[in-house]
């Protein structure tokens, strides 16, 4: 990014280095002021001076302070070799193709969409800030696996409003496949202000983008099951209400919802919510139940289940990602255009949003079970009460949506899935069989 930029840059949440340079210097004047005359008094002065620039500096920097994550390096973007790889990266192969920006391409589902339509001959430029939600190295071998399909990744935040201008002026975007956010649902409480930067002020940066280019790009999202919430009526229908979020991330993407409505309306967007169900797969995401439980157990680790209380088992509508990629290339497919230009709306634009999950919830100790035959081990279950953490007992899709408009249809169930996934991870991570069925 260019220096010039980084004021007016939204503060990326951060690993807060604690800055200390007022304890030494509160020391170095302590042993010039030694004097046993004057050190009571110039003690308690300093002590309070300094605990006062403590709680000043606690107040600004708390909003941004987490324990793990979310850190962005500072990003550069510009330059006739950096447009040269866009220009090359948007190439298309097929008549009439679309020419998509994704953003969270180097990101699990980023990952799988961009691949599945630079394969079938669209333009595709990844954007993606690399953050240090999860291990970054993930997310760098997903961008070597793109380069190598062609797909450039350009590095920056969506909050960067210079750098999606930029973007935007230089392609002529059919679509934007905005996948980047800050996902998982019990680290919200950890980091609250990691969503808000992402999902909230991002979405909106990039919005703000997408209607005043010219052309406007046609825009599918990544919304989430979790918008459902607490509602106990199953199977989850689009038209269920979604006003009772159970954590901050499910209301983040709710916001989402909402804004990306008011956008549509205001500045004839074309809007598709994708309502993503608990996806699982190949260059899954670490901090996920399936991917945390394969390390552990392969570990010889314990692992942590939750259980509802009152004893039920928690569940979810696992749904592979070649299903839900499926789905997101039909979104784009059948996304009308959107009807303003530069900013002004020319009339009415589309707005929809479907649910895209499997539609066979299972428990959380079926994917154990499924995953120990997979792995030929068994893991050590710890099972705990669920925590009050934002979490839901269970997830359930109704598809009937996705299936009239986009054709969709979920093919690969938990034991398949998880069988590729399995397999991916064993050769990612280097695990090797010894020939007796044992790794
Ligand atoms: O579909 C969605 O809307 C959401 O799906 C997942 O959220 P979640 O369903 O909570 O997925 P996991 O974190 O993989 O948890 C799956 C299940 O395992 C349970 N779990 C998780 C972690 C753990 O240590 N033990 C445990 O029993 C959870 O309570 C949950 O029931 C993703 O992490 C969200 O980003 C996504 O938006």
């Amino acid at each position: 990014m260019p220096s010039s930029l980084q004021d007016s840059f939204p503060s990326t949440p951060g690993k807060v280095k604690i800055d200390r340079s007022h304890y030494n210097l509160s020391r170095q004047i302590n042993r010039w002021l030694s004097s046993s005359a004057t050190l009571v008094f110039w003690s308690l002065f300093l002590l309070a001076l300094t605990a006062s620039f403590a709680c000043l500096k606690t107040s600004f920097t708390v909003p941004q302070s987490h324990a793990r994550g979310a850190t962005t390096a500072a990003a550069s973007w510009g330059g006739p070799a950096w447009e040269k790889q866009l220009r090359r990266s948007c190439e298309t192969r097929r008549a009439n193709a679309q020419v998509v920006l994704v953003t969270g391409a180097a990101g699990f589902i980023g990952t799988h969409v961009s691949l599945a339509l630079k394969k079938r001959g669209d333009g595709v430029l990844g954007l993606d800030n690399f953050n240090d939600y999860y291990d970054p190295s993930l997310k760098r071998a997903r961008q070597s696996l793109l380069a190598r399909h062609g797909i450039f990744v350009a590095e920056g935040d969506i909050n960067d409003g210079a750098l999606l201008s930029k973007l935007l002026d230089f392609v002529p975007f059919t679509h934007v496949m905005h996948l980047a956010a800050q996902a998982g649902v019990r680290y919200a409480m950890e980091n609250p202000n990691s969503y808000v930067h992402s999902n909230v002020a991002g979405l909106v940066s990039l919005l703000e983008a997408c209607r005043k280019a010219n052309p406007q790009p046609a825009i599918v999202w990544a919304s989430s099951s979790s918008v459902y919430g607490l509602n106990s009526e199953a199977p989850f229908c689009e038209a269920d209400r979604t006003d009772r979020p159970a954590s901050l991330y499910a209301a983040t993407k709710k916001a989402g919802e909402a804004i990306t409505h008011a956008y549509n309306h205001i500045y004839g967007l074309s809007v598709t919510g994708l309502r993503f169900f608990t996806v699982y797969g190949p260059w899954g995401r670490p901090d996920m139940a399936y991917f945390a439980f394969t390390r552990n157990i392969l570990q010889g680790k314990a692992i942590t289940i939750y259980r509802a209380r009152g004893g039920a088992e928690l569940a979810r509508d696992f749904t592979y990602v070649d299903d839900v990629v499926r789905g997101c290339v039909a979104a784009l497919d059948t996304a009308q255009p959107s009807t303003g230009s530069g900013g002004r709306k020319r009339g009415s634009a589309q707005y929809r949003i479907y649910n895209l999950g499997n539609t066979t919830p299972l428990s959380v100790p079926q994917l154990v079970s499924i995953l120990e035959r997979h792995l030929r081990v068994k893991a050590t279950r710890n099972v705990v009460e669920m925590p009050g953490n934002g979490d839901v007992p269970f997830t359930h899709a109704n598809v009937t949506m996705a299936r009239l408009e986009l054709g969709y249809k979920p093919t690969t169930d938990l034991q398949a899935g998880l069988k590729k996934f399995v397999k991916w991870y064993l050769n990612y991570y280097g695990y090797e069989h010894n020939g007796k069925g044992k790794i």
